[in-house]
């Protein structure tokens, strides 16, 4: 679990029930230990700022390209994305996701909102999610695979084989299908090397 910023003690929680050994990571040899990471919700300008003065973030960068699973919420989503739209000046992302996101999207914090969203791959019930300040995926590359879109299309959960983003925080409703899911890619990567 990330634990630069943002609300990841919330993922931990999400984590742990789901029966998965979480440990915090802050610094390069944290990273060197782990088998799959949670990047949570936050501020990305902030989170980005401290992965490069933590010296997180070159790591990350190396774990990430080297295959590592990556779900990344909301903020966590802009740090996966290859491309920021609207990042404030030099504001820079791990990377993964062939896609371009824009930060958010909806407008201030006033404009958060909430929607059921089909997720084929996780199947039914739709989920419902909540959007604080989200961006969304301005352009899905051709490496990329949308998971769920909003009603006019707007791309809010995407795929790259072991990468996951989400717009949105499921770790603030009872759903924890995309945390499951993420673990099962853990998992089989895991048993895989
Ligand atoms: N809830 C969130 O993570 C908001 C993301 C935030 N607006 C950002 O740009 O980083």
């Amino acid at each position: 679990m990330l634990a630069l910023q943002g609300d990841f003690r919330e993922h931990v929680a999400v984590l742990r029930s789901l029966g998965a050994d979480v440990i915090t990571v802050r610094c390069p040899e944290e990273v060197a230990t782990i088998s799959g990471l949670v990047i949570p919700g936050g501020e990305s300008s902030v989170m980005d700022k401290l992965a490069r003065s933590f010296g997180v973030a070159d790591a990350l960068k190396e774990r990430i390209a080297g295959g590592l699973p990556v779900y990344g919420t909301c903020a966590g989503l802009i740090m996966l994305a290859d491309r920021i739209v609207d990042g404030i000046r030099g504001q820079q992302s791990f990377g993964g996701l062939d896609v371009a996101v824009r930060r958010n999207a909806f407008g201030a914090q006033t404009e958060s909102f909430e929607a059921d969203l089909d997720v084929p791959v996780l199947g039914e019930p739709p989920m419902h999610a909540v959007f604080i300040r989200a961006p969304v995926v301005a352009e899905l590359g051709a490496k990329a695979t949308a998971l769920a879109t909003l009603e006019d299309g707007t791309v809010v959960a995407v795929e790259q084989g072991d990468l996951i983003g989400t717009s949105f925080h499921p770790e603030m409703t009872a759903d924890y299908r995309f945390h499951q899911y993420f673990l099962d890619k853990v998992a089989a990567r895991s048993s895989s090397l």
